[in-house]
């Protein structure tokens, strides 16, 4: 965990990093909220590269820029200055509408507070992306990925019916029914106690399995940060936001 003073710099750096292995690459990625004396920089000029197919931890002290980092990254929201690559593409060059659709067939994102929509069933939300594709879901996926996050039997339930760790694992489950290259989390497990915290991490260490997805989680937890996935990168899975200047 980084501290306010402290600068180190980025073990993802793209001086580091194999461009071809990146599967997200961020260059001089700033961003700027409001302006004139009231302005907020939440990323100052922030290079970095995400390795394919690997599970990386972005840590930092609150307010340093995680949420934004993961914002940008995902394209769910655009840098005021610099460039964003996702699987090469470069996403400072999508219209609004590319970029609205983007998300949905690319990555999935997984938010703190899960973000279900309450009047739709489980099986709802979690086809929902679909849906919005204009794709029609196909039951063996949706009974595949389902199963895998342990929601079977719970398909007609409402989000009110289910516990937090439940409603996460749908959350979880509406991110992978896409089959993205690049899964976000932002806090997954930091609306849950501590063993449902662990379930719910295990799950996206078990997404990272998958040869052709990569896992970037923002977290508090040292220790949620440091375990490894099922199939081990092979490296230390950690990714820093450093001190804003
Ligand atoms: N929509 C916004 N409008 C104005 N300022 C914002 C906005 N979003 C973020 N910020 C500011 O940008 C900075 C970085 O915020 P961000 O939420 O990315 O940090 P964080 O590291 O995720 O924080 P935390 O760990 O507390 O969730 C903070 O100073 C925050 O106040």
């Amino acid at each position: 965990m980084l501290g306010p003073h402290r600068r180190e710099p980025f073990p993802g750096d793209p001086a580091g990093i194999d461009p071809s292995r990146a599967a997200v690459r961020l260059t001089q990625v700033t961003r700027t909220y409001g302006g004139g004396s009231s302005a907020v920089t939440g990323l100052d000029r922030v290079s970095t590269g995400i390795a394919a197919g690997a599970f990386t931890a972005v840590m930092g002290y609150s307010g340093s820029g995680k949420s934004t980092f993961l914002h940008c990254a995902a394209g769910l929201d655009r840098p005021t200055s610099g460039t964003v690559q996702l699987g090469g593409e470069d996403l400072g060059r999508l219209s609004e509408k590319q970029l609205i659709r983007f998300p949905r067939t690319r990555i999935g994102f997984v938010f703190q507070a899960f973000n279900l929509l309450p009047s739709l069933t489980v099986e709802q939300n979690i086809t929902l992306p679909l849906r919005l594709a204009g794709a029609a879901p196909d039951h063996a996926s949706v009974h595949g990925v389902t199963a895998s996050v342990g929601l079977t039997g719970l398909l007609g339930c409402r989000p009110s019916e289910l516990s937090g760790g439940q409603q996460q694992r749908v959350a979880i489950a509406r991110a992978l029914i896409t089959r993205p290259e690049v899964l976000f989390a932002d806090e997954p497990a930091g609306a849950l106690g501590p063993d449902t915290a662990e379930d719910v991490l295990g799950l996206l260490r078990q997404a990272v399995t998958d040869p052709h997805r990569t896992v970037v989680m923002v977290t508090h937890d040292p220790a949620a940060a440091r375990r490894r996935p099922a199939r081990s990168p092979g490296r230390r899975p950690s990714c820093r936001v450093p001190a804003r200047r």
